[in-house]
């Protein structure tokens, strides 16, 4: 699931900052305001905070050493809401870039304010845990994820996970999907009996019965002791049934009976044993698609497709990449002693630009690869398998090709410029605060010139 989520919100005319708390609630987020830096003191003892939003106003900027002195013993990322004017003194801007993340201008878009609470909130939480306080930017169950859709899914996971209906997860191979159906198992009222997955896929097809309903001693050769099946096992908790349409039909059947009427007998027993369990469900397969075909039954399949969750591939959210790439690089760099610090930028570009088949699970065993094959400082393409899978440039997506000739225009004005930020900046037309931040975004390193110093 996504980080646990608080902020602090100092300042802002009453008005303003109600209507702020009020559109982060609804995102939510949990909030913590105070109209002085002076007064957050309950927000600190908040182990959750990792990100604050401050009204930056003139007012504040009066004293800004006193201002940057408070602003930066608050360990959190701090985002500024400013007004547009804030930008034409350079002093403000050297404020801007030494103490906050990001800076938003006045007036308040709530989904892109959302958007980079959710980034500065995880990358707060990776510098954490590289502080080696493991802190990761996940909760308990490790659901990385900082992206609109990403939100939606934890958000819908809170929800499915307040109520027992049957729940539905759906997503291709790799995506996460049994990680979802713990969360909800995690976020339910349910959390502190069983949860047992099973994989219908992985069930040897004569051991099926016996493996979920259980058998008496002697029931059947081989059967020499009593065994409790996965869905007694699950008795008060939660059973998770991942693939299954992998499910044979006439497993279905009994299946059916027992979502029907909530009883189990075990093979071989007579004994009709009540059992309160609920009942999650996956496949990556087109379920709709195997009941048209005969191959899945169609009431099984709405005892289970109750409330769904769907779970995204992982190239529909090319920007969660790098912080799921560097979350497994923290997850496992622990295993070699470690020269290597990171991931180069044409790496993680081409990472962003790949298409994931095997979506998180692929990235999980290639960033691990890469970690036991890099000889370098930083991880290279071809530590990662990646080298030969550049996206061809004619199907390079619009906004990469802008990336790509942004980041080139950037990288020639500054040699141009023997780097100069401000000369750079005019050259391009843009503020030096911009340029700051398209140098951050894409990675590119700077000389800090001595006017700015
Ligand atoms: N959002 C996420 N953040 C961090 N790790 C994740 C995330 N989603 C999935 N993972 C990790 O990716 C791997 C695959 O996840 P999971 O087994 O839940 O996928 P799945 O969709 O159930 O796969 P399959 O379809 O093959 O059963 C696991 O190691 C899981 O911990």
């Amino acid at each position: 699931m996504s980080v646990i989520k608080s902020i602090l919100i100092v300042g802002g005319a009453e008005e303003n900052s109600h209507w702020l708390i009020h559109e982060m609630q609804q995102r939510g987020w949990k909030i913590y305001h105070s109209n002085s830096l002076n007064k957050v003191k309950e927000a600190l003892s908040d182990p959750s905070l990792r990100v604050g939003l401050v009204y930056l106003d003139a007012k504040l900027l009066e004293n800004r050493k006193e201002l940057e002195k408070r602003l930066s013993v608050i360990p959190v990322k701090w985002i500024a809401l400013i007004d547009q004017s804030i930008l034409d003194d350079s002093k403000n801007c050297l404020t801007l870039k030494r103490i906050f993340y990001a800076y938003h201008t006045l007036p308040i878009d709530a989904e892109q304010i959302d958007c980079l609470l959710s980034h500065a909130s995880a990358m707060m939480a990776l510098s954490l845990s590289t502080q080696g306080d493991g802190q990761l930017p996940t909760d308990e169950y490790e659901m990385v994820g900082a992206t609109p859709v990403m939100h939606k899914l934890f958000k819908a996971i809170r929800r499915v996970a307040a109520v027992d209906a049957a729940v539905f997860i759906s997503g291709e191979s790799g995506t996460g999907k049994e990680l979802a159906a713990r969360a909800i198992h995690e976020h339910s009222t349910r959390a502190e009996s069983p949860f047992i997955a099973v994989n219908c896929a992985a069930l040897p097809s004569n051991l099926i019965q016996s493996e979920l309903f259980g058998h008496e001693k002697g029931s059947f050769t081989g059967a020499s002791q009593k065994k409790i099946g996965r869905i007694e096992a699950a008795q008060g908790g939660t059973l998770f049934l991942d693939e299954i349409g992998d499910l044979p039909l006439e497993m279905q059947v009994n299946l059916l009976r027992f979502l029907e009427d909530h009883h189990i007998q075990r093979v071989g027993g007579l004994k009709e044993i009540p059992m309160n369990v609920r009942i999650l469900a996956a496949t990556h397969i087109n379920l709709n698609k195997a009941v048209k075909e005969g191959s899945f039954r169609e009431d099984l399949y709405h005892r289970l497709n109750v409330l769904q969750i769907q779970i995204p591939p992982l190239r529909e959210r090319q920007e969660d990449i790098d912080i799921l790439a560097q979350f497994f690089f923290n997850k496992f760099s622990n295993e070699k002693s470690l020269q290597v610090k990171g991931f180069s930028q044409e790496s993680l570009a081409l990472m962003r630009c790949y298409e994931w088949p095997g979506n998180i699970r692929e990235l999980i065993n290639r960033v691990r690869r890469a970690i036991v094959m890099c000889e370098n400082r930083l991880i290279r393409p071809c530590d990662l398998g990646l080298e030969r899978r550049k996206t061809p440039r004619h199907i390079m997506t619009l906004e990469q090709v802008r990336d790509n000739a942004e980041r080139n225009a950037i990288k020639a004005a500054l040699s141009r410029n023997k780097y100069k930020i401000q000369d750079a900046a005019k050259e391009l037309g843009i503020s030096r605060v911009t340029l700051y931040r398209l140098l951050e975004k894409h990675g590119i390193e700077r000389q800090i010139p001595s006017d700015i110093k």
